[in-house]
């Protein structure tokens, strides 16, 4: 489905992100997991083709088999929201203050094509209802909510057109422990539901070894190991993932990744 090859991103001075090459399958849980600073946010947004005017990313990026590099921002701009979307972590910058949830829907609905005014209405209001959140929310302005509902309301908007991957940058790191885990909870049923792939940046071990599948580890712009979540935690093998894996101690003492051990 996403298909990275030895994808560079470089201002004119430094090289920022360094050859990195990946494959997130369809139905994935892809957890991109590294240090401050490593190149996680850099990487995602170049899949998006949102990269700040500075940086100049080289190398291929294949969506679908469609190499990205050939598409036009019209035509970049229609596949984000529709095959590929985003949460981040500063999911109130996503909200425009005086506008209410319901126009922020309908917006992003007539963007992505949807023209009947009554259908994005019962969309949208379906939607909130997927993540849990009462039709109620639909007349209200963003700082009328919680963060937790803000970022359901996010997380309502990106999954609205049933993309096939969803990324999810340090999607809960703003959030107090307990949001945090409904909204993980909710992104893995939601995942359940749509089949979307879920390409996960975090710093928080806990959540890659209760819902990734497969695991890159990032560092100072390189991947430095990748493999299932199995392989990764139980059998680490870069000095710095290891390093990594022992510094989070909520991991626990039995094997890092709570499975039985493989027998060879
Ligand atoms: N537009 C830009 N021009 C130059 N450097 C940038 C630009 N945006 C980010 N950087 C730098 O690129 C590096 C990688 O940043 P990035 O946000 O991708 O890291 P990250 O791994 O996502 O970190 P974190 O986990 O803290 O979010 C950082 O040193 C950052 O300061």
């Amino acid at each position: 489905m996403l298909k990275v090859e030895q994808l560079t991103i470089a201002t004119s001075s430094t090289t920022i992100v360094q050859e990195v090459s990946f494959k997130v399958k369809a139905g994935e849980w892809f957890a991109l997991v590294g240090q401050s600073g490593s190149g996680k946010s850099m990487l995602s947004q170049a899949i998006g083709g949102l990269l700040a005017p500075n940086l100049q990313a080289t190398g291929k990026i294949y969506f679908k088999d469609q190499d990205l590099s050939t598409l036009s921002k019209r035509e970049m701009r229609a596949l984000r929201g529709r095959h590929l979307s985003y949460v981040f972590q500063d999911y109130q910058g996503s909200f425009t203050p005086f506008r209410t949830i319901g126009q922020h829907f309908n917006e992003y609905q007539k963007t992505h094509g949807t023209h009947d005014k009554a259908a994005r209405k019962r969309q949208a209001l379906d939607a909130l209802s997927s993540v849990g959140l009462p039709e109620s929310l639909y007349t209200r302005y963003p700082f009328q909510l919680s963060g937790g509902q803000l970022q359901r309301v996010s997380i309502a908007l990106a999954l609205l057109l049933k993309p096939s991957l969803l990324i999810a940058d340090e999607a809960t790191t703003a959030l107090d422990s307990v949001s945090s885990h409904r909204i993980l909870e909710l992104l893995f049923q939601l995942q359940q539901d749509t089949g979307c792939a879920i390409l996960f940046i975090t710093h928080d071990w806990r959540h890659v070894k209760k819902y990734a599948n497969h695991i890159a580890v990032m560092k100072d712009g390189e991947i430095v190991e990748a493999g299932g979540k199995h392989r990764v935690l139980d059998h680490p093998q870069h000095p710095y993932t290891k390093q990594l894996i022992k510094a989070a101690p909520t991991l626990g003492k039995t094997l890092p990744s709570g499975l039985e051990e493989i027998q060879s």
